[in-house]
């Protein structure tokens, strides 16, 4: 345990002191695991033979310190998070077992209720993968990494389970950003993650990105205000605020205003920060889309009855029209049949058109549902928070559609990227091409199915939020596949996750497990994100041509 603990006076933000004692428990050595259990248990017996007020040292046999009543009290909530979700088994056995011993013996401890909720209000926790369950070898090893990496099973991971191949690509990338090789010093990188984050009230991947923060040596004031941090990273305000609603209003101006002047961003740093930032903005999506739920550890929750949205009933938000009724599965898979068979020909004017119209339909769907008024602890980080989407079709900016096929990925983006910032366009294309293709040939009960179009759809629906547009796609087959509700929810999770309800998730895609819908959001997230840095890196572009 270190000295100087940074006392946050946050319920989000535990004191350093408790972070580095979970630190020791993250280890893939099972006897490092032990020494670490073996200290905490001396410490804690220490606190036992005083019952609060420091024994007579003669009964201290160990080296351990003494720890105060409040510090101890502040490793609960981690230790209860162990218990419930942690990879390995040793851990997770030996912390039920303190909580329980102290529920009995710890004079005055306020100790928290294990409850076992699982990570989503949405998904039953009986449908979630998680190490309770039986999961695949490969999934128990990325979980273990998740949780080396983290120093915790985060419920992000554990929900991108269901799709192992997938949550491998995340997780080396996600690693890449946050730890790998690249320009920014780390606390600078979960800062950004914070400040991403702040823009749709994301309070799950705010506190995870505050203790990271610590973790790393940042200073603590910068949570507490955030006034205070360096103008280098004010100055990205700007920035991060325009990308996450409205990224085709980015131009080079706005990357020559932050390399400017002394002191300020190389052009490698502008592009790892916007890559962070798109990066989270799309997370948040990901995780509002599949009803993530605070970390055991985030909220005070475990010392209370647990309430409706611990069960999965909250549903009080009246938000989306649920009476109008689905197409059904079978008739969407004759429709898909019914594409294939028919491709049609189209000119460049006609399926422009058909771009425009989608674009138009867009901005008539109901976004009705009010927006939730965000907590002090996370409205200090975000500024202007009444800027958010615009429908693109109803920009006043003379602003035209972005054609793909002038500044794609593939040809531009990936290249730039990779210049710039070595190696995150490799890690990049490759989490793209994995969530653009990953298909079971399933669809609901269905098997055999060719879901081909299906998912093509509503990757270039969200491209054409944003106003992307892909000159060879017939835009027709988004009308024909994807309803008015399912894209009333893609919007909903892609422009302004933080107002999507329960009500909105059940009440699309109906027939189709669990495990697809979070499929669905991966592909919402991966869209979203290659659509923020196709204008990113086109800004960058112009800056240095
Ligand atoms: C999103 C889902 C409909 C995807 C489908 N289960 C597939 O394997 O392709």
């Amino acid at each position: 345990m270190t000295s100087v603990p940074c006392h946050t006076n946050n319920p989000g933000i535990p004191d350093e002191e408790t972070l580095r004692f979970l630190h020791g428990l993250s280890n893939r050595d099972p006897a490092a695991r032990h020494q670490a259990m073996t200290s905490l248990r001396s410490t804690i017996d220490n606190w036992l033979q005083g019952y609060g007020s420091p024994p007579d040292s003669s009964i201290i046999q160990n080296s351990a310190p003494y720890p105060s009543t409040s510090h101890l009290q502040a490793h609960l909530p981690n230790i209860l998070r162990l218990s419930e979700c942690c990879p390995f088994d040793d851990i997770r056995e030996w912390c039920k077992g303190l909580l329980d011993e102290l529920k009995e013996r710890g004079n005055g401890l306020k100790v928290p209720r294990r409850i076992g909720r699982g990570p989503s209000t949405f998904i039953p926790k009986e449908e979630v993968s998680s190490f309770t369950c039986v999961v695949s070898r490969q999934t128990q090893s990325l979980f273990v990494d998740a949780f080396l990496q983290n120093n915790r099973l985060d419920y992000v991971t554990q929900l991108m389970g269901f799709h192992p191949c997938y949550l491998e690509c995340f997780l080396r990338t996600q690693q890449y950003l946050l730890r790998g090789d690249g320009p920014l010093p780390f606390h600078f990188r979960h800062y950004i993650a914070i400040m991403a984050a702040s823009r749709h009230q994301c309070a799950y991947l705010i506190h995870l990105h505050e203790q990271e923060f610590i973790l790393q040596g940042g200073d603590c004031e910068w949570l507490k205000n955030p006034a205070c941090i360096p103008k280098k990273l004010k100055d990205l305000y700007h920035v991060n605020k325009i990308l996450a609603h409205r990224p085709w209003l980015l131009n080079k101006s706005h990357i020559e205003k932050l390399t400017r002047g002394k002191d300020n961003w190389s052009v490698s740093e502008v592009v790892q920060a916007l890559i962070l930032l798109a990066h989270f903005h799309a997370l948040c999506s990901f995780v509002y889309g599949c009803g993530i739920k605070d970390e055991v550890d985030h909220t005070s929750h475990s010392f209370r009855p647990p309430s409706p949205s611990d069960t999965g009933s909250n549903d009080s938000d009246e938000s989306s029209d649920s009476s109008e009724p689905e197409i059904g599965m079978e008739v969407l898979i004759g429709r898909m049949k019914k594409l294939q068979e028919d491709e049609e020909e189209t000119t460049e004017e006609e399926r422009l058109k058909r771009f425009e119209k989608v674009e138009t339909q867009n901005a008539e769907l109901p976004t009705t549902s009010k927006r939730p008024s965000p907590k002090a602890e996370i409205l200090k980080y975000v500024e202007d928070q009444d800027f958010c989407y615009q429908d693109f079709a109803n920009r006043v900016d003379e602003i035209t559609s972005f054609r793909a096929h002038e500044y794609s990925w593939e040809d531009h983006g990936f290249s730039i990227a990779n210049r710039l910032y070595s190696d995150i366009g490799s890690h990049l294309d490759e989490k793209f091409n994995k969530a653009y293709n990953l298909t079971y040939y399933t669809m609901g009960e269905m098997t055999d199915v060719d879901t081909t179009q299906f998912r093509i759809s509503i990757w270039n629906y969200i491209h054409c939020l944003y106003g992307i547009m892909h000159d060879d796609y017939n835009y027709h087959t988004v009308n024909q596949l994807l309803e008015r509700s399912l894209k009333a929810y893609i919007k909903t999770v892609t422009c302004y996750p933080e107002r999507l309800t329960k009500k909105d998730y059940d009440s699309v895609m109906k027939g189709f497990k669990h495990s697809e819908k979070v499929h669905v959001n991966l592909m919402l997230l991966e869209a979203r994100l290659q659509g923020e840095l196709l204008y990113a890196l086109r800004a960058v572009m112009q800056y240095m041509t």
